[in-house]
């Protein structure tokens, strides 16, 4: 990964992938997967299970090296990543969590807590700062992992499937307040999912997975109106786009 002056926030160019199998032929998981992310965009990749798209933001994360193809970050070159299994850590206060990014770059506890402070309110954490994530709800810990992602203060933030595992009404309660929270910040966002309504109540610009091996087959720019609320997904618009997006994964005919 490098870092220089870009057009884009984050590109990725020609990512292959590809991982050995005993015995097998090796299992072919990204076939010159291309992406663009402009500064502030929230992109969403949308992709069926398997379709690697793990494998992407391990790639983009700096985290594994791609077979062949290219990243790179503006900027500073560095990417914040919420991986979907982010454990909070049980024996840590849900602050001593939140500083976990920022104690493990060199920060020193106390200027950490000044530092994420600020954003318990925001996140809906106030008063809880001091209890265990076993205190606290599904959507509330997400909240808490995704604060833990936005204090590194990263250019880029990489979200796995972040809400996947919730029930559908704190996920679409998730989806509102981010939808909110990050026009507020200007955040740059790549996000993955197989939920298609995430993507669209959530994001500036979908892209579209094939099976495995993954190339990016379709890219849709989502023009609904900012800012995203409730009312949103009543829109004509959105319907449509949610139909769109089940033909481009060939869910419908
Ligand atoms: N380190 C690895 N070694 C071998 N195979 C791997 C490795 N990582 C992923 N795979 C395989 O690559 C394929 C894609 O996995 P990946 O986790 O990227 O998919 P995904 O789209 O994120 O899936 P899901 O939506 O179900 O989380 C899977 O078949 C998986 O078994």
């Amino acid at each position: 990964m490098t870092s220089t002056t870009l057009e884009y926030a984050l590109e990725a160019d020609g990512l292959v992938q590809h991982f050995a199998r005993p015995g097998r032929e090796p299992l072919h998981v990204l076939d010159g997967l291309d992406l663009r992310v402009r500064e502030g965009e929230f992109a969403a990749v949308l992709g069926p299970s398997g379709s690697g798209k793990s494998t992407l933001l391990n790639i983009l994360a700096g985290l594994d090296r791609p077979g062949s193809g290219a990243v790179r970050v503006g900027g500073s070159g560095s990417v914040a990543y919420m991986p979907q299994k982010d454990l909070l850590f049980p024996w840590r206060t849900v602050e001593d969590n939140a500083i976990l990014g920022l104690e493990v770059a060199g920060v020193k506890k106390k200027a950490a807590r000044e530092q994420v402070a600020p954003l318990f309110e925001e996140f809906g954490l106030a008063g809880f700062e001091h209890s265990y994530p076993a205190q606290l709800s599904g959507g509330m810990r997400q909240r808490a992992a995704l604060l833990r992602t936005v204090a590194m203060n990263r250019p880029v933030l990489l979200l796995d499937e972040p809400f996947g595992a919730l029930d559908a009404l704190t996920r679409t309660q998730l989806h509102l307040w981010l939808a909110e929270t990050r026009q507020r910040h200007g955040w740059t966002i790549v996000l993955v999912t197989h939920d298609i309504r995430e993507a669209v109540i959530l994001a500036d610009s979908v892209h579209v997975l094939s099976p495995r091996p993954a190339r990016v087959t379709h890219r849709l720019e989502i023009d609904l109106p900012l800012p995203r609320t409730a009312d949103t997904f009543a829109l004509p618009e959105f319907a449509r786009l949610e139909r769109e997006l089940l033909v481009a994964l060939g869910t419908l005919g």
